[in-house]
C-alpha cells in the first residue's frame, strides 16, 4: 500500500511540472537530439562500411623506401599544387638524377624540392582514372632530407584509392618504385649508408693499402669527376704512375679519403648515378660498380705498365716510404739460358696458382735466393719478375724492399700479394769488427769504474737490431697465406743460418756466376744493339755487332769478370763497337792490376788487425777482465742473437769477392740464436 501511495505522487508531481511549458520543451530537445545523433552514427557506420568496401587505404612511414618512392612520384606528377603550405629543401638534392634538373645540370647547384608541410584536407588527385587522396598529418622530414634528425619519423603520408579493387593500390606503388628507379635517384641515406635497410644501395669498400684504393685513386685524379670538390687531401705519396706527364706530377694526388660526405656523381656515361665517399662507392645498380671498377682497374694496368712501386720499411718498422722505378723487360737480363728460363717459369708458374695453393692448403708463397758474386744480375733479376707480377692479369702484386737497418724488423707485416725484397740479406747480421772500427784502435781506452780499460768491442753498441727470430718472424707471418714471392740476395750464401734458407722459406736457391763466353756475348750485342738505336742513327749493321760479340767473347776470359763490370767497360765504349772489341787486353790488364792493389791493401788490413788484436790481448793480460761493477759480463746481459763472438776472424772485407779471386780462407761467422 505504502509502494502504490509513493508511485501516485510521483505521477502527479510529473504531471505538474509537464504542464510547465519550459520542461516541455527541453523534454522534446532530449528527445530529437537522440534521434539525430544515432542517426548520425547509422550514417558514419554506413559510411565506414560503404568506404572499406569502396576505398583502399595505405600509409607509407617516413624513413621507409615506400614512402620515398610515392613522394618522388607525387611531386614529379605535381599532385600538391593546391598546397599552401610547403618545405623546400636541396642539401641532399645532389642524390637527384640528371634528367629530372636542367638547373643542377647547368650550374652545378642542387635543385630545390617541394613537399607539401602538412596535409590535414585530403589532396585529392586522378590516377588512372580512379579517384585517389592524401593526406599527411603532421610535418615530417622531407624525402630527400636526411632522416634521423630530430622530427625524422613523423607524418606518414595516407593514401587512399577510391576503388574496390586492391590491385589499383598495387598498381600505384609498383608504379611510384618504377618511376623512381627509372629516375636513378640513390637511395636516401639513413644515419650512415652501413645501416641501409635495404639491399638497393651497394657499397664497395676500398682499403688504402690496397691495389684496388690506388685504380680507383687513379681513375678519379684523372677523370673530371671530383673537379668540383672543395676539400681535397693533399699527400704526398708518390704514386705508382706519372700519370700524364712524369712521375712527379704523382705527388699531388687527390685522396678518396677527402671527406665524410661528399656526393658527387662522376659521369660514367649518360644515366649513371654513383656516389664516392671515403674510401667507399655507392650505387644502386651493380653494374655501375663493377664497370667503374673495371675500367679504373684497366686504365692504370695500361698506364701504369711502365713503372713498379716499391715500398720501404721505415725505422719504426712500417711500409713507410714508396719510391718508383722504371720496369725492366725479362729480355734485357742476360743469364744462362737454363737459368732464365728456370726463373721465369717458375715465377709464371706460382703466380698463376693461386688457386691451387688455396685448396690444397699450401701458404701461397714462394722463396727465391740469388747468390753470387756481385754484379752477376741477382737485382736485375729481382726487378724483372716484378714486372712481370705487377702486371699479372689477375692481380697486380706489389713490391715491397725489406731494408735491413739498425731497426727491429719482427714488428714488420708484409700484406698479401707482394713481392718482398731482402737484399744482401747476411748484412743483417753483420760483424762488430769491420775495418773502420779498427782503425780507431789507437786511441788510448776508455776505462769502466774501476779505471779498468774497457775492450772496444764491448762499448760498441749492436750493429744491427736485426734478429734471426725478428727475420723469420717476417718471413713467416701470417699474412704470407694471402701470396708473397720473397726475394732474398746475397754474396755470401755460406754466411747464413740454415733455418733461413731451408725449403719453405727459401724454395729455390740460384747461384749467379761471373760471364761465361755465351753471357759475354749477349752482353755485347745487347748493349751495341741498344746504343745503336737510342739516337736513331744506324752507325753499324746488325752483322758487325754480332761479328764483334763473339771477337770480344773470346778475348775476355770466361767466368773471371761479372756482367756488371764488362757492362762497365762497355759502357766507355758506348758508340764504339769496334774499340771495346779491341780494346779488350788493354782493360784485362787494368783489371788485373786493381786487382793486385785491392789484394794488397786486403794483405794490409789483415796484418794491422793481428797486430791490434795482440795489443789488445796483451791489455787485457796487462789489466784482467774488465767485470762491470755487478760482477756480471757486458756481452751476457747482450742480445744473444747478434752475438759475434769475440774471438771470430774478421768479416770479409766489403768489396771482398771472388771477382778478385780467393784472398786468404773465408771464414763463416756462426750466428747464435
Ligand atoms: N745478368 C745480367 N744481365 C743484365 N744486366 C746485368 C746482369 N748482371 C748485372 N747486370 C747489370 O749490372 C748492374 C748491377 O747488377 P745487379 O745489381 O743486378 O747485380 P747483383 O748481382 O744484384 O749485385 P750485388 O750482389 O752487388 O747486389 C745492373 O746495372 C745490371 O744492369
Amino acid at each position: 500500500r505504502s509502494w502504490t501511495k509513493l508511485l501516485t505522487s510521483v505521477i502527479s508531481t510529473l504531471r505538474k511540472l509537464a504542464s510547465q511549458p519550459q520542461v516541455a520543451e527541453l523534454f522534446r530537445f532530449i528527445f530529437l537530439g537522440t534521434i539525430v545523433e544515432t542517426g548520425r552514427q547509422v550514417a558514419q557506420w554506413i559510411s565506414n562500411s560503404a568506404r572499406n568496401l569502396f576505398v583502399v587505404n595505405a600509409e607509407f612511414a617516413v624513413g621507409d623506401f615506400a614512402y620515398d618512392w610515392v613522394v618522388h612520384y607525387l611531386e614529379n606528377h605535381r599532385v600538391w599544387n593546391q598546397s599552401r603550405s610547403f618545405k623546400v629543401v636541396a642539401r641532399n638534392a645532389a642524390t637527384r638524377p640528371y634528367p629530372t634538373s636542367n638547373l643542377g645540370k647547368i650550374d652545378g647547384h642542387p635543385d630545390p624540392l617541394y613537399e607539401p608541410s602538412t596535409m590535414d584536407t585530403p589532396s585529392l588527385f586522378r590516377w588512372r582514372g580512379y579517384w585517389m587522396s592524401i593526406t599527411k598529418s603532421s610535418a615530417g622530414w622531407s624525402h630527400y632530407d636526411s632522416a634521423g634528425y630530430s622530427g625524422g619519423y613523423s607524418g606518414n603520408l595516407v593514401l587512399s584509392v577510391w576503388s574496390r579493387n586492391r590491385h589499383i593500390l598495387d598498381e600505384f606503388v609498383s608504379a611510384a618504385r618504377e618511376f623512381y628507379i627509372h629516375s636513378q635517384i640513390l637511395p636516401r641515406k639513413q644515419f650512415s649508408v652501413k645501416t641501409e635497410p635495404s639491399e638497393s644501395l651497394l657499397t664497395v669498400n676500398f682499403s688504402e693499402g690496397d691495389v684496388s684504393y690506388d685504380w680507383m685513386l687513379e681513375y678519379f685524379r684523372s677523370s673530371d669527376a671530383f673537379k668540383d670538390i672543395m676539400e681535397l687531401n693533399a699527400t704526398t705519396r708518390q704514386t705508382d704512375l706519372g700519370w700524364g706527364t712524369g712521375p712527379k706530377d704523382a705527388n699531388r694526388e687527390r685522396n678518396l679519403a677527402s671527406s665524410g660526405t661528399q656526393v658527387r656523381r662522376p659521369k660514367l656515361g649518360h644515366k649513371q648515378v654513383l656516389e664516392a665517399e671515403q674510401s667507399q662507392l655507392h650505387s644502386s645498380k651493380r653494374e655501375v660498380l663493377s664497370d667503374l671498377i673495371n675500367s679504373a682497374k684497366q686504365k692504370y694496368l695500361e698506364h701504369g705498365t711502365s713503372r713498379v712501386t716499391v715500398h720501404l720499411t721505415d725505422k719504426y718498422g712500417n711500409w713507410g716510404k714508396t719510391m718508383t722505378k722504371s720496369r725492366r723487360a725479362f729480355s734485357t737480363l742476360v743469364l744462362p739460358a737454363d737459368i732464365k728460363e728456370m726463373i721465369l717459369a717458375d715465377a709464371q708458374e706460382f703466380l698463376e696458382s693461386e688457386k691451387y695453393y688455396k685448396m690444397a692448403g699450401i701458404p701461397h708463397r714462394r722463396g727465391y735466393l740469388l747468390h753470387g758474386a756481385p754484379g752477376t744480375g741477382k737485382s736485375s733479376t729481382v726487378h724483372a719478375i716484378e714486372s712481370l707480377a705487377s702486371k699479372s692479369i689477375s692481380y697486380p702484386w706489389q713490391t715491397l724492399a725489406l731494408t735491413i737497418t739498425h731497426w727491429g724488423i719482427s714488428s714488420v707485416i708484409p700484406p698479401s700479394r707482394c713481392i718482398l725484397l731482402i737484399e744482401d740479406i747476411d748484412c743483417a747480421f753483420p760483424s762488430r769488427e769491420d775495418p773502420d772500427e779498427d782503425e780507431e784502435e789507437d786511441e788510448e781506452p776508455q776505462r769502466d769504474r774501476n779505471g779498468n780499460p774497457i775492450p772496444r768491442h764491448r762499448m760498441l753498441p749492436p750493429k744491427s737490431a736485426v734478429t734471426l727470430s725478428g727475420l723469420l718472424n717476417v718471413l713467416d707471418s701470417v699474412s704470407s697465406e694471402e701470396g708473397r714471392i720473397t726475394f732474398a740476395t746475397t754474396n755470401h750464401i755460406e754466411n747464413l743460418d740454415p733455418a733461413l734458407i731451408r725449403a719453405g722459406r727459401m724454395d729455390l736457391k740460384i747461384k749467379y756466376s761471373l760471364a761465361t763466353t755465351a753471357q759475354i756475348e749477349e752482353v755485347f750485342k745487347v748493349f751495341f744493339s741498344v746504343s745503336n738505336e737510342d739516337d736513331g742513327a744506324s752507325r753499324y749493321s746488325a752483322d758487325d755487332i754480332k761479328r764483334l760479340a763473339t771477337e770480344f767473347a773470346a778475348t775476355v776470359p770466361t767466368e773471371t769478370y761479372s756482367v756488371a763490370q764488362i757492362q762497365g767497360y762497355l759502357l766507355r765504349k758506348k758508340r764504339n763497337p769496334f774499340g771495346a772489341a779491341q780494346g779488350v787486353p788493354e782493360w784485362i790488364a787494368e783489371q788485373e792490376e786493381e786487382q793486385r792493389l785491392i789484394v794488397e791493401a786486403k794483405r794490409r788490413w789483415r796484418e794491422e788487425l793481428a797486430r791490434q788484436r795482440a795489443a789488445q790481448e796483451q791489455s787485457q793480460y796487462r789489466y784482467g777482465p774488465s767485470p762491470l761493477p755487478d760482477g756480471r759480463d757486458v756481452l751476457a746481459s747482450e742480445d744473444k742473437a747478434v752475438q759475434v763472438e769475440a774471438n771470430q776472424a774478421p768479416d770479409a772485407l766489403p768489396n771482398d769477392s771472388a771477382d778478385f779471386g780467393s784472398v786468404g780462407e773465408e771464414t763463416v761467422i756462426p750466428i747464435g740464436h
